[in-house]
């Protein structure tokens, strides 16, 4: 059994966007006056489109915060189903047009081929990063860290940054941070919507088998805090 720590429950996604975008906004500007720079990791899928558009329009210092993805899907940056196109249309947007946005995905033909680059690209990114959010899959899946591949493992062992998967349930080659990269970080937020999502959740704290429900490397841990934002 899995302990859970922080859960904020919300009626609406439009009630949890607005705490959330707060929250995450304040944490970057304080992050900012701190240390002079901030950094944000978002995932992409479905989920978090209105909480980029909210948080792109809040009044901190931009310019100062970097921002990166979870994981990506190794497409062209302009497919629908890349996840920096997203973050391009819906968080680079606004008054957040000014931050700094590192990509995952490069020129390389394949994630594996192209994997030492995003990392190379990533490896001066403001660590730790001050917030990171998290999705996930109601496969128990986050970033790209699927139950199905062969390379979860490694992703969730590796002191690379970020590592080659490739799904057998879900379309692409994906390149993702590894859970070393992602534990390095001052907060995380798991951000769900909908009562499928509560039931996977739940389901993912009744033990700590990670190869079958990859989100539990995530809430298993007590290093860096992770509060579940959820909505009916
Ligand atoms: O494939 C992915 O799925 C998860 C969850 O997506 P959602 O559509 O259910 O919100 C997402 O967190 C991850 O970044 C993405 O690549």
């Amino acid at each position: 059994m899995i302990k859970e720590t922080v859960f904020k429950s919300f009626d609406t996604p439009a009630a949890l966007e607005q705490q959330l975008a707060n929250k995450i906004a304040s944490q970057l500007q304080e992050a900012v006056d701190a240390r002079g720079k901030a950094s944000l990791v978002v995932s992409g899928g479905s989920t978090p489109l209105k909480l980029f558009e909210l948080l792109s329009m809040k009044s901190i210092d931009w310019s100062d915060v970097y921002i990166t993805l979870a994981d990506e899907r190794w497409v062209d940056v302009e497919d629908s189903a890349s996840n920096e196109r997203l973050v391009r249309e819906h968080l680079l947007q606004n008054r957040a047009a000014n931050a700094k946005f590192r990509g995952l995905k490069n020129m390389f033909s394949t994630a594996e081929a192209g994997a030492d680059m995003t990392c190379e690209s990533l490896s001066n990114f403001p660590r730790p990063f001050d917030v990171v959010v998290l999705g996930m899959g109601n496969d128990g899946h986050t970033c790209s860290w699927f139950p199905c591949s062969a390379e979860l493992n490694d992703a969730l062992t590796t002191q690379a940054l970020c590592v080659a998967t490739n799904p057998t349930t879900a379309p692409h080659g994906r390149i993702t941070l590894s859970k070393n990269a992602i534990l390095n970080s001052r907060q995380i937020y798991l951000h769900l919507v909908g009562e499928q999502k509560l039931s996977v959740y739940r389901q993912a704290l009744e033990n700590d088998d990670v190869n079958a429900m990859p989100i539990r490397a995530v809430l298993a841990q007590r290093k860096t805090p992770v509060d579940v934002f959820w909505s009916a």
